[in-house]
């Protein structure tokens, strides 16, 4: 027997309460504005039917119902409750007595809206709640991906300061902003009471919002939105937790391309420089030129710490190369002075590290894997090295690697040789990184999602694209930035009358004049 589909209709509860809901009409604090939004206790699909469960599809649990333990009936040691799978009615053993059906049953637990100081709406918990218990389905309109991406650039071009999409997997994103259920109005936290939980339900993925921890009748409510940044107006954290990142959506990858800046006025990268060395403690940039002599000298490129090996008659050994990654250092204390700030930042500073992905979109809220489930992690591998530095108005700079103009390295050097070689190297780092870009766009939803999701599979064919190319990109820049090393080692510069006669002492003098 398969199951019912779900239903696809905007379920309109014909109860005062639910009346009172779908007509809520709620003021925004902040614009003055009064946004609608249409209350449904189940998800609409609007670009695909709703799966039907085939019966072979349905997991029977080994549950029997024993009246003296209440546990017995689908509690925690349910097959099906241990993979985050609910029970199909008419299908477990327990029949009336499953207790693991909550999503389809609407098993809420009690909550309130008010009004918070500058967030907006939030919701309130309007009874104890228990640790691990199920709060709320967050319903909305199941979309694909790349309906998302449109609707939340128009959400942004509106002028819509709240978002409220976030991704259910690889190629689906449920939007609440025009229908959904209560839990829309739940804000978000650095350190938050309830997480979010994905539960396989008749075939579908939906997301509920569980309690993470006891929580107080009349304590707000609120989740990590994990939130992926794309760009747009940046939107300070008001959660108050002492950990906060400062934003919301500070931790994902294109805010943190995005933010790693350097400043107009950041003189360490003038060709005068020689900036191939460069750390967040403004270390001399003349370092390379100690180097020289040395038989291990090391240089930052582009988030990765490569040591060149030297010998003695200034031949690079490329074998000797050593790429380690560099750790990342996680936002913290960022203070800024206004809630939201578009960003004009990035008029005036250059950046040639790019995010793989257009800057119109606004934010998606990522929901992360269930403890149930498989939980590893792949890294892409692509974000820049992040340091911080605090300075005296409050501002935090964040250091990443500028890249090396090659173009004015070439320039210096005498030798038409040295200058084309690279000049070809750069062309082929360029290709390189360019190639890495279009083909992050392309498969941008699987790696994503598999980095945040253990749920969903990266295909190999995927990830093998994805690591040649980025090892296609780490291999041109370090021929690039080799042919640097020894051009300048091995060349004269401009001007100079004497070539390079292979005396080391005379080239030692030449490269620390
Ligand atoms: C899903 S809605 C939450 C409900 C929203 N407060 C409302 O009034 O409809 C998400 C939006 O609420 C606001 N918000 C949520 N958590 C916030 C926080 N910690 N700090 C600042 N704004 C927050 C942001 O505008 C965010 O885009």
């Amino acid at each position: 027997m398969e199951s019912e589909p779900e239903h696809t209709h905007t379920d309109i509860d014909q109860t005062e309460e639910h009346c009172a809901r779908q007509l809520l009409c709620l003021t925004e604090q902040r614009t003055r504005e009064e946004p609608q939004y249409i209350h449904i206790d189940q998800n609409e699909f609007s670009h695909r039917r709703h799966k039907t469960q085939k019966e072979e599809d349905i997991a029977i649990c080994e549950c029997k119902y024993d009246e003296h333990d209440p546990e017995s009936a689908c509690g925690e040691r349910c097959l099906n409750v241990l993979t985050s799978t609910e029970c199909t009615p008419g299908y477990c053993p327990c029949g009336v007595y499953c207790k693991n059906q909550r999503f389809q049953k609407c098993e809420y637990a009690k909550t309130k809206l008010f009004r918070t100081e500058g967030r907006g709406w939030g919701l309130l918990a309007n009874e104890n709640i228990k640790a691990g218990q199920f709060i709320i389905e967050y319903c909305g309109e199941v979309i694909s991906w790349k309906e998302a991406k449109q609707r939340s650039q128009a959400y942004e071009i509106q002028g819509l300061r709240d978002a409220f999409i976030i991704s259910l997997n690889a190629s689906e994103s449920i939007d609440a902003t025009e229908k959904g259920s209560l839990a829309r109005f739940i804000n978000h936290s650095c350190k938050p009471n309830c997480e979010t939980r994905k539960w396989n339900v008749l075939g579908e993925i939906r997301v509920g919002i569980f309690a993470k921890q006891d929580i107080l009748d009349g304590t707000e409510l609120a989740y990590d939105y994990n939130f992926e940044w794309y760009g747009g107006a940046k939107v300070r954290c008001l959660c108050g937790a002492p950990s906060c990142s400062g934003f919301l959506g500070a931790k994902s990858r294109g805010f943190q391309e995005d933010t790693y800046l350097w400043e107009d006025d950041d003189d360490r990268y003038s060709v005068e420089k020689i900036p191939l060395y460069d750390s967040a403690e403004d270390e001399p940039s003349s370092r390379l030129f100690k180097t020289v002599n040395s038989p291990s000298s090391e240089f930052d490129v582009d988030g990765m710490m490569i040591n060149v090996n030297v010998d003695s008659g200034h031949q690079l050994m490329s074998t000797a190369l050593v790429v380690q990654s560099l750790d990342s250092v996680p936002m913290e204390g960022v203070v800024m002075e206004v809630k939201t700030e578009v960003s004009e930042e990035r008029k005036l500073y250059s950046q040639e590290n790019q995010p793989p992905f257009s800057r119109k979109n606004a934010m998606i809220s990522r929901i992360r894997s269930n403890t149930a489930c498989r939980n590893y992690h792949i890294g892409s591998g692509s974000m820049p090295n992040k340091r911080s530095k605090q300075y005296s108005n409050g501002k935090v700079k964040h250091g990443a690697q500028k890249q090396v103009d090659a173009k004015s390295f070439a320039s210096l050097l005498a030798s038409r040789e040295a200058q084309e070689e690279i000049l070809k190297y750069e062309c082929m780092k360029n290709d390189a990184a360019t190639h890495l870009e279009s083909l992050y766009n392309e498969i941008r939803p699987a790696i994503e999602e598999h980095e945040r999701d253990s749920q969903d599979s990266v295909a190999t064919s995927v990830a093998e694209k994805w690591i040649e190319a980025c090892c296609l990109k780490l291999k041109a820049e370090f021929d690039l930035y080799s042919s640097i090393v020894k051009s300048i080692a091995c060349t004269p510069r401009r001007g100079q009358a004497e070539p390079y006669d292979g005396n080391n002492e005379n080239e030692i003098n030449y490269l620390q004049s």
